[in-house]
């Protein structure tokens, strides 16, 4: 489904990635390894995520990817260039939407590019953040401000701000942690059929097993600390992906393996 670039490279590389962090206590310093030899590749407009107890390294992971935190050992490269800093490739989102309050949805969603590229080329993208808000179902609001947004509608302004820009990446951190499960559970169908729509290439840190299934064409399943990948499942479902599967017997037994794989068989726990 998937077919590989024509150049060969996948969009993201990692070879044997590894972080060690440095950390200072009372006067002495001890090593913290939180990612070892972390390999995978992603093709073009796969959307993966990745599982793992607290602590086991997921973020380390993806602000590695980002250029936020440099790699101690292995490379990370993006379509075939190795990575060594922050990429105008990438667009990242955290748990929090961080907008603005004092500026509309539409200058928050167009933020990026005036950062970037000054308020011409903002003046010059709003058709595309219209665009962009219209296919989030928030284009009523592009005059409103994040006050009068609820938390799904923040986050969708958030999906937005970060595919104004166009990144050939995105990363998420916990998108849709802070959110009440229905809310969440609208989001993942929301979020799954933008990233279908723009073939976007995307990795979720989730602490959900169930997101981790619904959003994925594969998860990765993390050890505890020091974060190594165990296991790469591919999930075979439908796309669209639709709420019913959730109740379907192949979406659960996913569910099962990476719980099993996090948990070593023990019983109950959907979140990790
Ligand atoms: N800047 C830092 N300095 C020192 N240690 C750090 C730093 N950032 C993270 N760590 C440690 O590295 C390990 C991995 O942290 P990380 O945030 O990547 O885990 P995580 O899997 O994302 O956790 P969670 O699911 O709880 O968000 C943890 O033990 C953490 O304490």
């Amino acid at each position: 489904m998937h077919a590989p670039r024509p150049d060969g490279a996948p969009i993201l590389r990692l070879t044997n990635v590894n972080k060690h962090y440095r950390r200072a206590r009372q006067g002495q310093s001890d090593i913290i390894h939180a990612a070892k030899d972390v390999s995978f590749d992603l093709e073009r407009g796969q959307l993966a995520s990745l599982v793992g107890a607290s602590g086991c390294g997921k973020s380390t992971v993806l602000k590695m990817i980002a250029g936020l935190i440099p790699a101690t050992g292995g490379e990370i490269q993006l379509k075939g260039d190795k990575l060594t800093g922050p990429n105008e490739q990438i667009g990242i989102m955290f748990q929090q939407p961080t907008l603005l309050p004092w500026r509309s949805v539409l200058e928050n969603v167009l933020l990026p590019i005036e950062i970037r590229e000054g308020r011409g080329a903002a003046k010059a993208a709003r058709d595309r953040a219209m665009q962009l808000l219209q296919m989030a179902g928030l284009a009523e609001f592009a005059h409103a401000v994040p006050g009068e947004l609820s938390g799904g509608m923040a986050q969708r302004a958030a999906i937005c701000r970060m595919l104004v820009t166009q990144p050939e990446l995105l990363l998420l951190d916990e998108p849709f942690g802070a959110l009440d499960e229905f809310t969440r559970e609208q989001m993942n169908v929301e979020f799954e059929r933008i990233c279908r729509s723009r073939e976007a290439t995307a990795i979720i840190v989730t602490h959900s097993i169930q997101e981790a299934v619904f959003l994925a064409d594969a998860v990765f399943v993390m050890s505890p600390r020091p974060g190594r990948i165990v296991k790469r499942i591919e999930i075979d479902l439908p796309r669209p992906r639709t709420s019913d599967m959730i109740t379907s017997t192949r979406f659960n037994e996913y569910v099962r393996e990476i719980h099993d794989l996090l948990f070593g068989g023990e019983k109950e726990a959907a979140h990790v």
